[in-house]
């Protein structure tokens, strides 16, 4: 049974009263809630990975399988324990973005949002070079960490706030439904497109499961190469990089050849290429290819959006960019107040889940 609450600061929380429609859970309820869910979760799954960390917006692991009490914590000194109810029913909100409103990337440090992406790039684009990204993927893709059904990952993205994002300030579950909904509406008979919907942020759990976020979220940039423009903040956060300063991996083509395909290209490490391999890795996955490409690249912003780094593209990975761009619409502008009635949507998912990837998936 899904219960999608979070705690907030006090002063997080009258932010976010302005946006949303919500409901105090009476203490007595939070208990029965917190009953109701350990007697319906399945407790079963194992946990081998380090714990050590508790970084903000992220709920321990064993918080989540023991009592799985969805809610999300904040090492705010101000964080009351309050639980805060989102309610589904209340729909259409007024305050609807215009697409231009959204993917705004600012040096302003006194909007907490601005402040938190900036951060999160400044981070990722000091860190992330050619050697850490494949030392990430070889680690990664062991697959020795946990064995969990995608239902149950997913519930895991109800404790992580994507810190990269500045039009997301809530769980990442609830954009996992909103996208894959969205896609629906559009395209009723394309199942496994709502499934990808639903599945394509699924990487992001190795924040829950201790990677940094830097490591785990944001657009992704090709390492090995000289940064395009279009990468965001890349005048900003690059200056402590080493491979920028490195001749081998300086120029237009670095390490690559002309046209070699993205399939060569060691990308940032992150959430798409995880959940990649996770999907590939796993027997039974019966998605088709744009599904794949699609997890692989969505975040890829500085190719499908910037128009940067044709010059590596293979035909193949033109031809597959009017699937990326289709998708990319409604990952992007589902990103609204509007809370979908998860507990509802559950029973359809779960069929596309048994249909398309049943099982337990090794992560
Ligand atoms: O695909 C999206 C996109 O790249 C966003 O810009 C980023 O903030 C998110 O982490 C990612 O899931
Ligand atoms: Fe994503």
């Amino acid at each position: 049974m899904f219960k999608f609450c979070f705690s907030r600061t006090k002063k997080n929380f009258k932010q976010k009263q302005q946006r949303f429609y919500h409901q105090r859970i009476p203490e007595e309820e939070e208990e029965e809630g917190k009953k109701r869910t350990i007697q319906s979760s399945n407790s079963s799954c194992s946990i081998a990975i380090a714990k050590e960390s508790q970084q903000e917006h992220l709920l321990s692991p064993e918080a989540i399988t023991t009592a799985n009490v969805l809610r999300k914590k904040s090492n705010d000194s101000l964080a009351s324990e309050s639980i805060y109810y989102l309610d589904p029913s209340e729909h259409f909100r007024p305050e609807h973005k215009s697409p231009e409103e959204y993917r705004i990337y600012t040096i302003n440090q006194d909007d907490y949002i601005q402040k938190r992406v900036f951060d999160t790039y400044r981070l990722m684009h000091t860190n992330q070079t050619l050697e850490f990204a494949r030392n990430r993927l070889h680690h990664w893709t062991r697959f020795d960490k946990l064995k969990m059904t995608i239902m149950d990952a997913l519930e895991n993205l109800n404790c992580l706030v994507d810190e990269s994002d500045p039009d997301v300030d809530l769980p990442n579950i609830i954009h996992a439904f909103q996208t894959a909904e969205r896609i629906r509406e559009a395209h009723p008979d394309l199942d496994w497109f709502h499934l990808t919907g639903l599945i394509h942020d699924l990487g992001k759990l190795m924040a829950v499961y201790g990677e940094p976020q830097w490591a785990v979220v944001g657009d992704t940039f090709p390492l090995g190469c000289q940064v395009a423009k279009s990468v965001v903040y890349a005048e900003q956060t690059f200056m402590d990089n080493p491979d920028t300063t490195n001749s081998d991996y300086n120029t237009e083509y670095g390490i690559y050849q002309p046209n070699c395909g993205l399939k060569q290209v060691v990308m940032s490490w992150g959430h798409d290429e995880y959940m990649y391999q996770v999907l590939k890795n796993h027997p039974d996955c019966s998605l088709p290819e744009q599904a794949f490409y699609i997890i692989r690249f969505h975040s890829f912003y500085p190719w499908h959006t910037g128009g940067d780094y044709y010059h590596l593209c293979s035909k193949h990975d033109l031809h597959m960019l009017p699937w990326i761009r289709e998708f990319n619409k409604f990952d992007l502008y589902s990103k609204t107040p509007e809370i979908p009635d998860i507990p509802k949507l559950v029973p359809y998912y779960q069929s596309l889940i048994d249909k398309y990837i049943p099982g337990l998936v090794s992560w």
